[in-house]
């Protein structure tokens, strides 16, 4: 039988344990499309499957990887033929069922894209989850009235996968965008992304967050969360809105309903993940034409040996843009 590499987390009550493995086909979890994985990518919730208490996987030993993109080699889902290149994010890909970091993944028809016209299976990758959030988040915010001649939007953690991409596509669509880093070395690489306004960590993130403070921004796409949400809220313009992905800054958000009642200001949560398919595939079109970013400065591509240091990087807030992991 054929064997392939695969990047394996594993615990047990002694021992946790990540490194890449050899697996066959029979230690693939059921499904009716079989992949020929091309390129996966690093995302935040991939960091976490990486480590013991990362509350994401469930059952062990796991493939983690959020994000794949390939070409099916076999299929009894009609909709698929051998030679369709293809996209799989979310669901419970990486989480419950067997992921991207394998050269191999068995998955359900359910969970595939049609890779677009106008995106290469790396692009779709320099892409993922982090980008599709990102236009999703967009356009929800869009769906609500959203232009640019609304004002400035914030894009926070900036440097970061969504933040990376949410910056280069707001700018590329017409936005005053402002970026939010904590990375004093970084300023450069959001003015290049489109960013006309760098502000620090500091300046999103009040020591005391007031009910209501100064309005700046029409609009915030926001994947750290915490007190960054918090203090974001209260600065948010009159009728305006937040889309709020992540966590990175934490999960408690010490806000108040004034934004909301004395502003009119609406907080969009964002989820990638059962992200409905007709939706879905709406946003990945976009994503391929008039949404595409400016992917080139933003992707940095390893192999899968590479996996454990950049996994570890995300998790200390260090990458910079998205990072590919190449399969072929
Ligand atoms: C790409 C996407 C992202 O990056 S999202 C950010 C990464 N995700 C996380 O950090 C979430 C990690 N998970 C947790 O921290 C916890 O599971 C929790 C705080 C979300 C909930 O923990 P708790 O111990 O309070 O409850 P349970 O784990 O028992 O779950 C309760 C209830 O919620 C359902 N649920 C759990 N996780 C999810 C999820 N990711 N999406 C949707 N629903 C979820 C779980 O099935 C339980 O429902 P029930 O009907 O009772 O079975
Ligand atoms: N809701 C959804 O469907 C999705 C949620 N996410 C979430 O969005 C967040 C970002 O994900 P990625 O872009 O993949 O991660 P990333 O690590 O590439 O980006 C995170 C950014 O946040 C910054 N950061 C870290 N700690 C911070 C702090 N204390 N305060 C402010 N900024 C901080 C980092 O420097 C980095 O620039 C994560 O929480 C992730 O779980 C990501 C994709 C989908």
């Amino acid at each position: 039988m054929p064997t392939f590499q695969a990047f394996v987390v594993n615990k047990t009550e002694a021992e946790f344990t990540a490194g890449v493995e050899t697996l066959s086909m029979d230690d693939l979890p059921e499904g009716d499309v079989v992949v020929r994985v091309h390129y996966s990518s690093v995302n935040y919730k991939d960091g976490l499957a990486s480590i013991p208490d990362g509350k994401i996987v469930k059952t062990y030993p796991f493939v983690p990887g959020i994000d794949l993109a390939g070409i099916v080699v076999s299929s009894n889902d009609a909709r698929f033929r051998e030679g369709d290149e293809v996209i799989a994010t979310g669901y419970e890909i990486g989480v419950t069922h067997f992921g991207g970091y394998s050269e191999y993944a068995r998955l359900h028809g359910d969970w595939l894209v049609p890779l677009p016209k106008g995106l290469t299976l790396r692009e779709a990758m320099a892409i993922g989850t982090a980008g599709f959030t990102a236009a999703l988040s967009i356009h929800r915010l869009e769906e609500l009235g959203l232009v640019p001649e609304r004002g400035p939007v914030l894009v926070t953690g900036a440097t970061g996968g969504v933040g990376s991409l949410a910056v280069s596509m707001l700018a590329k669509r017409g936005y005053t965008v402002a970026a939010s880093t904590g990375k004093a070395t970084e300023h450069d690489y959001l003015r290049a992304l489109g960013a006309k306004e760098v502000l620090t960590r500091e300046d999103v993130t009040a020591e005391r967050i007031r009910p209501l403070d100064k309005q700046r921004w029409a609009a915030a796409v926001d994947p750290v969360g915490g007190r960054t949400l918090a203090t974001v809220l209260s600065r948010i313009r009159y009728g305006g809105a937040v889309a709020v992905s992540g966590l990175t800054g934490g999960v408690e958000v010490p806000t108040t309903v004034h934004p909301f009642i004395l502003r009119g200001v609406s907080l969009l949560g964002i989820d990638s993940v059962y992200c409905p398919m007709d939706l879905r595939l709406r946003i990945w079109e976009q994503l391929a034409s008039d949404l595409k970013p400016d992917l080139e400065q933003i992707v940095h591509e390893i192999s899968l040996h590479e996996l454990p240091g950049a996994l570890a990087r995300i998790l200390r807030g260090e990458l910079r843009g998205r990072t590919v992991v190449r399969l072929v």
